[in-house]
């Protein structure tokens, strides 16, 4: 039987989220409100056909995943005109949230597992996102420059700065040198041992008080 119909999301949950996330975003316009708005029915009819988000995850699309992506412009803004790769986007995350917030930065997203690349590219499609492309690839296949390589829970740190930093443009235009920003939960002084001197990291419980963001961080590896 289909999960969403056998444990149907609670609407009131999902539009409270949506309510606490357009609160931390008050400078969204009116067209990026739409956007944001039309992807809780887009992901559920997706997910229940592709899994890209846990099933019993989906009622904290707003929270959990969108939020969660945003919180990436914590540690820097995009100026305008910057390339992003997101590596192992799986559905979008980060990388549909941060295009949606950032419409004059081009976005690339990758991910290894084509069903999930079209899970992407439909929901930027219906949401007429114009400044993303996808590639149904391996991160370490990918041979284009970007000014930042972002993820979200695709392995660990070393692995990513050795698959990203063929990736990096040298030219610089951003306020933090070109480089890795990455969000990652739980322990991480083990992961970032390697990085220690040139690593910055950020606790998304400082900007995002509700209780998911306690144990998230964001980080940042200049490249
Ligand atoms: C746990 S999912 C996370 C997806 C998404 N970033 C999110 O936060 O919802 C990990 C994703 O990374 C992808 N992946 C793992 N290794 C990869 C690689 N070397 N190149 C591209 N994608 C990769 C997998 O296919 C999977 O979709």
């Amino acid at each position: 039987m289909d999960n969403n119909i056998a444990n149907p999301p609670n609407l009131s949950i999902v539009n409270c989220q949506l309510t606490i996330l357009k609160g931390y975003f008050p400078e969204l316009t009116d067209e990026q409100k739409v956007q944001i708005d039309a992807l809780f029915d887009l992901y559920s009819d997706w997910n229940s056909k592709i899994n890209v988000i846990s099933r019993k995850d989906i009622e904290n699309l707003y929270l959990h995943h969108v939020l969660h992506s945003l919180g990436i412009l914590k540690m820097l803004k995009f100026k305008k005109g910057s390339t992003v790769m997101d590596i192992g986007t799986g559905g979008g995350f980060p990388g549909i949230p941060l295009a949606i917030l950032h419409p004059e930065v081009q976005f690339h997203l990758v991910d290894s597992i084509g069903k999930k690349i079209k899970v992407g590219q439909a929901v930027a499609e219906a949401i007429g996102l114009k400044n993303v492309t996808f590639r149904h690839c391996r991160a370490e296949e990918e041979k284009q420059l970007f000014d930042f390589v972002v993820s979200r829970a695709v392995m660990p740190l070393a692995d990513l700065v050795k698959i990203a930093r063929k990736n990096i443009k040298k030219e610089q235009q951003n306020a933090l040198p070109n480089g890795l920003i990455c969000l990652k939960g739980g322990e991480l002084q083990h992961e970032i041992l390697p990085f220690r001197k040139q690593a910055v990291s950020l606790s998304l419980s400082d900007h995002f008080k509700e209780e998911f963001f306690q144990t998230k961080k964001v980080v940042y590896v200049p490249l």
